[in-house]
């Protein structure tokens, strides 16, 4: 029997940072929602007591490191699961790009192989599952949208915000998560983005409150870094987009636009800037 799974990228709308914990992690309060932007996963039974990765993007790790891999062996090795997995990712999602495709990789592998060994484990369990696996993992597991703080893995779902497009734009920079963390410092914030707020505007249901909300205190360490993306930024707004900001710890930064009219003119003119641009609807 085959199982298959979508693991759609997650985009931040609002990200604060408080402050760095003693474990090392900071605490965070973010808005996080979905976009139509996903990897798909096939997965396998295999009699043999073994998981194997394929790929067809030739970029990610295919043993231990893949967090699909982490995901069917802590899944295995907590339920004594004796048989293996074989399980195909097909990478749409950019790699280190500020979009959670590994976690989601991961989620969607939670919620396949408890439907294909018919293990009977909870959403909420699945969500502490994919907390022992990085901190966007259990937003993965069930997506919407949600107010996510702790280091990102406690939630609370609150309501969807108003349809619209999301456009994508990933310059050709690999940005690592932990490296970002590092060089952010909480009192070089000026201006902290409110949960309260993004989460007022979308129960308004007003697009531009919506946007007017948008916020990232990550943004200014990515940006220091890579001026680059700072212009990919201005330009997405020069183009016209309603609101635009940088996704988790970059370097995707995404534009939202509510008129069907004027994506292709902002599409067009990202693509002689940036290569990987993408055009898509939020998953609400
Ligand atoms: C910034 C965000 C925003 O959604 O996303 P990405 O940009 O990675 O997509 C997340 O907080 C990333 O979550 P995730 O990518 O799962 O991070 P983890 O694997 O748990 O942690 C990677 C490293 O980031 C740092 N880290 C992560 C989360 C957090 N709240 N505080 C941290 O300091 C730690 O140094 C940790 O070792
Ligand atoms: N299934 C996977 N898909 C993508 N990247 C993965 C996967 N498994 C492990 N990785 C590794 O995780 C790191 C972060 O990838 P990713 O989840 O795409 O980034 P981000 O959290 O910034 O969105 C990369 O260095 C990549 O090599």
């Amino acid at each position: 029997m085959k199982i298959y799974e979508k693991a759609p990228a997650k985009i931040n709308l609002m990200l604060d940072v408080l402050h760095k914990r003693p474990d090392g992690y900071h605490e965070v309060e973010m808005i996080m929602t979905m976009v139509d932007l996903a990897d798909r996963l096939e997965m396998e039974e295999l009699p043999r007591d073994t998981i194997i990765i394929s790929s067809q993007a030739g970029y990610i790790p295919l043993d231990e490191k893949n967090l699909a891999f982490q995901a069917a062996r802590l899944i295995k090795d907590r339920y004594n699961v004796r048989s293996g997995v074989y399980i195909h990712l097909d990478k749409k999602i950019p790699v280190a790009a500020g979009l959670a495709g590994g976690s989601s990789d991961a989620a969607a592998t939670l919620r396949g192989l408890n439907r294909l060994w018919n293990l009977g484990i909870s959403p909420e369990e699945l969500q502490l599952l994919g907390a022992e696996l990085g901190s966007d993992v259990p937003f993965c597991v069930t997506g919407g949208t949600a107010l996510a703080t702790g280091r990102g893995e406690k939630l609370t779902p609150i309501a969807n915000p108003p349809q619209c497009w999301v456009i994508l734009a990933k310059l050709p920079i690999n940005v690592s998560t932990a490296d970002v963390y590092g060089r952010f410092r909480v009192q070089q914030i000026q201006q902290h983005p409110s949960a309260a707020a993004m989460q007022g505007a979308i129960e308004s249901g007003s697009f531009a409150a919506v946007c007017n909300q948008l916020g990232n205190v990550l943004e200014d360490v990515t940006l220091q870094l890579y001026p680059e993306v700072a212009q990919l930024r201005e330009t997405m707004m020069r183009l016209g987009a309603d609101g635009v900001l940088m996704s988790g710890s970059g370097p995707t930064v995404f534009g939202l636009v509510s008129k069907e009219s004027k994506v292709a003119r902002i599409y067009n003119g990202l693509r002689g800037f940036c290569k990987e641009v993408y055009a898509v609807r939020m998953l609400t």
